[in-house]
């Protein structure tokens, strides 16, 4: 089939690469040139504009946007511009799912289909292939198949589940019609909330590995630190990359997350360069919103969400009122940021 991409940077240039291996040709845009000169040398056809793309483009044309979700809507306005009825839009990006019902109806009064698709798979979709979440009519969602089955990592090595037999259902090889438009970016939200969940408990449960010594440091700073209750029961000097890198062979918490953590723990087993602010780019805060409208309790996204919040000091107001709060009743001053001992890696202040 054929296919235009806008769009590409990390995922957009890996999704074209993808497709033309499998024998689509693919028409490719981006507002940088020599991100449309490099896809050209791997055997796209580029354009230098939408005009250009539209042109170039069978009908119905079928466009896959592959940008930022904050300019999808404007890159989907310019892009409806030069199609027509019958035409396609694919946004794959990781766009708000209410923008897209929105969008979809805006769209089809012009006869201009609106397909969404959650796309999981990062930088490494290229050659695992990318899970995708679709939302949109039927009559569109059948006519994109070839293109889905292409861009999804297939069956793989991944046993079927007991019970399926038969055909393989297309979740089984890594797409899914979920329903009208929107369903497909709700369940890519929520599947980005679930994301933050594991990421979380698992940067918690090592960080607490990495305290296990706590009780030996003490031995060495007992006259400075306030003291640990029991020295004895902390004093494992565990190898936080090597349990990770242990707990990918037949543990219950062994993911695909755990091995990208066990990758970059024994490339950096201090994560050296790393500040720890963590960003987030808006699917977590749509999942708790989602949630507090339907009445789902989600108390573990919510505070994998929330504590990203605080890894980027958004809590300092509400640590100040604390401390404010201490010297107000009990004349507990807060210790200068000198004062402030380290113990085991944590923040130590009787102050
Ligand atoms: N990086 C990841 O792991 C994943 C990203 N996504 C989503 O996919 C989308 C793209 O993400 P990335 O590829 O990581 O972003 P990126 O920043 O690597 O690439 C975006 C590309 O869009 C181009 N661009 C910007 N404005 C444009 C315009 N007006 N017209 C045409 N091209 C334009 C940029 O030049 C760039 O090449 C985003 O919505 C993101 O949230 C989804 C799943 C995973
Ligand atoms: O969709 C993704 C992975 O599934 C993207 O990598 C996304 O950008 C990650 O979300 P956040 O930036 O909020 O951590």
């Amino acid at each position: 089939m054929q296919l235009a991409m806008v769009g590409l940077g990390r995922m957009g240039a890996n999704i074209v690469r993808r497709l033309m291996r499998d024998g689509h040709e693919c028409v490719v845009y981006d507002v940088n040139p020599e991100a449309v000169a490099t896809l050209v040398a791997e055997g796209a056809t580029g354009a230098d504009s939408y005009a250009d793309l539209a042109a170039k483009l069978q009908t119905p044309r079928i466009v896959w946007l592959m940008v930022p979700a904050s300019i999808t809507g404007q890159v989907a306005d310019e892009v409806a511009a030069v199609l027509d009825r019958g035409d396609i839009i694919i946004d794959g990006g990781n766009s708000n799912y209410r923008d897209d019902v929105r969008r979809a109806a805006a769209l089809r009064e012009r006869g201009i289909e609106f397909v969404d698709v959650g796309t999981s798979g990062g930088v490494f979709g290229l050659d695992r292939g990318y899970c995708l979440m679709v939302g949109g009519s039927d009559a569109a969602v059948q006519h994109l198949e070839p293109i889905l089955r292409t861009i999804a990592p297939g069956v793989g090595e991944i046993e079927r589940t007991p019970g399926r037999d038969g055909d393989l259902a297309p979740e089984e090889q890594g797409y899914l019609h979920c329903g009208p438009s929107g369903a497909g970016h709700f369940v890519k939200m929520v599947h980005n909330g679930i994301e933050y969940g594991i990421m979380a408990a698992i940067a918690e449960g090592l960080n607490l590995l990495e305290n296990a010594d706590a009780g030996v440091r003490e031995a060495e700073h007992s006259a400075e630190i306030a003291p640990l209750e029991e020295p004895e029961f902390y004093q494992f000097p565990i190898d936080t990359a090597k349990v990770a890198e242990l707990w990918r062979r037949g543990s219950v918490v062994s993911s695909w997350l755990l091995d990208l953590t066990a990758a970059a723990l024994h490339a950096n087993p201090r994560l050296d360069g790393l500040a720890g602010r963590v960003s987030d780019s808006g699917e977590g805060r749509w999942t708790v919103k989602a949630a507090v409208d339907v009445g789902v309790p989600v108390p573990v996204l919510a505070a994998s969400l929330f504590e990203r919040f605080a890894s980027r000091d958004e809590d300092r107001f509400a640590n100040q009122v604390l401390s404010a709060m201490r010297l107000q009743f009990g004349g507990h001053q807060e210790r200068p940021a000198g004062d402030v001992l380290e113990a085991g890696g944590r923040k130590v202040d009787e102050g």
